[in-house]
């Protein structure tokens, strides 16, 4: 059984990869400070309370968050007696090219974005990840990561106002009932929700023209749904395209072992 791992800055994800599909999905906050013991125990006790008497043979992880890398190394080594297979790093090969800048470390989570895109639409695509930051990933026709856009993530942009000025609240985003508010907490959302439903059309729009090809637009993410429902922004939403992205790549390492 494989365990994938999802690391991004705010949120974990480890998901259980029968080969066919995902039994299980547990997610934990992101701190770089877990221990591998610590892991282990959180895992058993989830896997327990489900029932689940599975055999890890293998673990596959992606992070944008270099430094929880370690630990996570120790725990696969130290309770499943395997090497990880850790996207972005040499020893993990891609099943597609990435055409960018040299010395350019492209996030993890982009580029298994990309190969799982790739995989279940083609070429020609626009990655919309709505995680701590949004992220834009350019895919080309054929499959490669050509590089894209990395925009403040909703609840960032919202924390931020709540940070900086003394009289804002912490506020969560929900699609407001008009664009003009008539409190602070409307007014706040209003900015960030339909400052991101500009955001989100005019980027895909110049990266559209500047490619001069109609591409399809695929969003992932807790927050894509809110956007999609009103605006139409998206061709697609793909729940867990970052999951699905890493069993393609690993399945991809295994043929080529
Ligand atoms: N279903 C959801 N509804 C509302 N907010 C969500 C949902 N899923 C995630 N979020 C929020 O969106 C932000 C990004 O979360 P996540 O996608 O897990 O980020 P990352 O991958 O960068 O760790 C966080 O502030 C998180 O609390
Ligand atoms: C842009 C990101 C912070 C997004 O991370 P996330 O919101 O998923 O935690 C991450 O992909 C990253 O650190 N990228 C490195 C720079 C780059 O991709 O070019
Ligand atoms: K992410």
């Amino acid at each position: 059984m494989l365990l994938a791992i999802d690391c991004g800055n705010t949120n974990t994800v480890f998901s259980l990869w029968d080969g066919t599909r995902f039994v299980a999905t547990w997610r934990t906050s992101t701190e770089w400070q877990r221990t591998a013991d610590q892991y282990y125990v959180w895992l058993r006790t989830l896997m327990q309370f489900q029932k689940l008497e599975v055999d890890i043979t293998d673990v596959i992880i992606s992070s944008t968050v270099p430094r929880v890398v370690f630990n996570l190394r120790v725990f696969a080594d130290r309770y499943f007696n395997t090497r990880p297979l850790v996207v972005g790093k040499p020893d993990c090969l891609l099943p597609v090219d990435v055409r960018v800048d040299e010395g350019t470390q492209v996030g993890p989570d982009r580029l298994v974005n990309t190969v799982a895109g790739f995989d279940l639409f083609g070429g020609d695509l626009i990655m919309v990840d709505f995680g701590t930051a949004t992220t834009f990933d350019v895919v080309d026709t054929d499959g490669a990561y050509v590089g894209g856009v990395i925009a403040p993530g909703v609840n960032l942009s919202l924390e931020a106002l709540h940070q900086a000025a003394a009289a804002l609240p912490h506020v969560d985003i929900t699609k407001p009932q008009s664009v003009v508010g008539t409190n602070t907490v409307a007014c706040m959302q209003s900015g960030v929700f339909w400052g991101y439903v500009g955001l989100v059309r005019e980027i895909c729009d110049r990266i559209k023209a500047e490619r001069a090809r109609e591409m399809r637009v695929i969003s992932t993410g807790g927050l894509a749904p809110l956007f999609q429902q009103s605006e139409a922004l998206f061709d697609a939403y793909q729940e867990d395209l970052t999951m699905h992205g890493l069993t393609v790549i690993y399945k991809y390492n295994k043929e080529k072992e």
